[in-house]
């Protein structure tokens, strides 16, 4: 409760079954590789299949010692709901008719511009390509792990995880980011909303000796990285605006495999949100709100040093924005 104690590790994936979307690139493929290692089996989810093919090669040739251990991708357009169904039903029946333990969300881009410059279907598509392939994932997936088993066909199961990849700018906001942040902050709302909905299934699955549950515990965890060196983060930048660029400048991007590993070790000590570096710590203690927190003391201490930070930052932020209005005139309309 107070942050130290008991190293028990919280996020074994050894031998268990972990499904990555957006697992082709980026993060997500750090995630699938650093999770192999660890011994799970694998399966990524994109669109491009060319990309998810080079992945589980990857995947296939770096763990060839583990003579166990299967890989295997599947093409599907997550903002598509039944997409969703259809991957769960098809990674069940590739594992031997067991749903998967693990599911983690890290698909989605961003597109970034000013809010009146980008125009509105583009904006429907970051909710779809964020919040959308996030939610169907996470309901495809709940309803296949919270369909009821009865007493005699309970096995003793280990606890199932659902990880959303959120970003700091749910927390924050910085101009420029108007087409996804609100995405983002959206799914915050989802993993806070589910982390209280599945006790009410938790608290089944504890009397799973008497009556229908639901197989196994499940954990709901969020990761809010700041930037990262994806192909994805090469995109942006190409479109972003020189005044967003500015606003982000404590930002220093760290690599993918920094982010999975940093990531996958707080997992590991049963963290629920979950920032990547000290400047993420401190977004995220200025917006603790009304989520769980993971140590009460540490917790409560970055709250207090965040909202002390925050009282010079919010403004800087905002007459940064006014000056940058001030001296460069209008932005200049695109049409992207
Ligand atoms: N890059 C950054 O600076 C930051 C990124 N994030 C978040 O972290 C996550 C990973 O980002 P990053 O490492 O940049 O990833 P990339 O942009 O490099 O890769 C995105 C992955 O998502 C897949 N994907 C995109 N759209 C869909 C879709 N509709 N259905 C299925 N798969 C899809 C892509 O494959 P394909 O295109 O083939 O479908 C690819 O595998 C994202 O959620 C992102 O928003 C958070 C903070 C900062
Ligand atoms: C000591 C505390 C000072 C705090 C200052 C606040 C600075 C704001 C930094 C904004 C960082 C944005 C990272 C996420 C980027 C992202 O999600 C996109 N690249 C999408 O892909």
């Amino acid at each position: 409760m107070f942050g130290f104690g008991s190293r028990k590790n919280e996020f074994i994936v050894e031998g268990r079954t972990v499904v990555v979307t957006g697992g082709s690139d980026g993060m997500g493929r750090a995630v699938a590789a650093q999770l192999a290692k660890k011994g799970a089996n694998v399966v990524v989810v994109a669109r491009t299949v060319s990309k998810l093919q080079d992945t589980v090669e990857d995947l296939k040739a770096n763990n060839q010692n583990v003579p166990k251990q299967r890989f295997h991708y599947i093409s599907a357009d997550l903002t598509q709901s039944a997409e969703c169904g259809r991957v769960i039903d098809e990674v069940t029946a590739w594992n031997e008719g067991a749903p998967p333990d693990v599911v983690w969300c890290c698909a989605g881009f961003s597109h970034p511009g000013f809010f009146v410059d980008v125009p509105i279907p583009v904006q429907r598509q970051q909710m779809d390509t964020i919040y959308w392939t996030a939610a169907n994932t996470a309901h495809a997936t709940l309803r296949s792990w919270l369909t009821p088993v009865p007493p005699s066909g309970q096995m003793k199961t280990p606890r199932r995880h659902l990880i959303f990849t959120c970003s700091t700018l749910a927390f924050i906001p910085i101009a420029g980011y108007a087409p996804y942040s609100p995405a983002k902050a959206a799914i915050r709302s989802l993993s806070d909303t589910l982390s209280q909905e599945i006790e009410m299934y938790n608290g089944v699955h504890s009397q799973r000796h008497r009556r229908d549950a639901p197989a196994a515990d499940i954990k709901v965890h969020t990761v809010f990285p700041m930037g990262i060196l994806s192909p994805g983060f090469d995109n942006e930048q190409k479109i972003k605006p020189d005044l967003t660029k500015k606003l982000e400048e404590a930002d220093k991007p760290q690599t993918p495999t920094e982010v999975a590993q940093v990531a996958i070790s707080a997992l590991e000590r049963g963290e629920y949100l979950i920032t990547t570096m000290f400047v993420g710590h401190v977004m995220k203690g200025a917006a603790l709100g009304p989520s769980p927190r993971n140590s009460i003391m540490g917790d409560t201490f970055l709250s207090w040093l965040s909202s002390l930070v925050f009282l010079q930052v919010i403004p800087d932020l905002r007459n940064t924005a006014f000056n940058w209005g001030k001296k460069n005139g209008l932005p200049r309309r695109t049409s992207t």
